[in-house]
């Protein structure tokens, strides 16, 4: 009876849980953002070796985040949670000037996969408290955001330290995965 009563009030609510795919290269931010988020606190990391996932509720729309590990040794392991992914956030160390090219590059390859044709994309330019960081203007030019095709994507300036940013990116996330 549970059950049926369960079924039939999902009926008339706009109750769904979305599968996130958080990717990026090591270092960027994807744990602190992840805790961030569900906590509302900042967690002391340390290098993630394998995944965390989390249920995040934001608005109308339950999000579960996959946040995996970014160690190049690591990365080969991405494309396996690459299925039923709605949207990827993929977040850059804006500091971390010397890989800029090698996150582009990871980036393209992730959106290259068949499997990833149809994700919506939101881009945390994290670290945006840090000196020399690049800017989002400077990162989207620099990742190639507005040379892509037929993708719906958004760069989000943020400091995962703080939380700034990252509400504003999941607002996003909410408004473009909500029909
Ligand atoms: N200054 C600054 N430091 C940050 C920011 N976001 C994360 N960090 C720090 O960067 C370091 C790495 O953060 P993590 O969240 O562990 O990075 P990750 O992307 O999960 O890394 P992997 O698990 O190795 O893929 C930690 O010391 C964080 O505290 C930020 O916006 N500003
Ligand atoms: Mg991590």
């Amino acid at each position: 009876m549970g059950l049926i009563l369960t079924r039939f009030w999902r009926l008339f609510t706009t109750e769904k849980s979305l599968r996130i795919l958080m990717l990026g290269l090591d270092g960027a931010g994807k744990t602190t953002i992840l805790y961030k988020l569900k906590l509302g606190e900042l967690v002391t990391t340390i290098p993630t070796i394998g995944f965390n996932v989390e249920q995040v509720t934001f608005k109308s729309i339950s999000f579960t985040i996959w946040d995996v590990g970014g160690q190049m040794r690591i990365r080969a392991l991405w494309k396996y949670y690459f299925q039923n992914t709605q949207a990827l956030i993929y977040v850059v160390d804006s500091s971390d000037v010397d890989r800029i090219e090698e996150a582009k590059e990871e980036l393209h390859a992730i959106l290259n996969d068949p499997e990833m044709s149809d994700t919506k994309l939101l881009v945390f330019a994290n670290k945006q408290d840090l000196p020399n960081s690049l800017t989002s203007a400077q990162l989207t030019e620099r990742l190639g955001l507005q040379a892509m095709r037929g993708r719906t994507w958004f760069i989000q300036s943020s400091n995962a330290k703080t939380a700034e940013g990252i509400f504003e990116g999941l607002a996003w996330l909410e408004q473009n995965l909500r029909d």
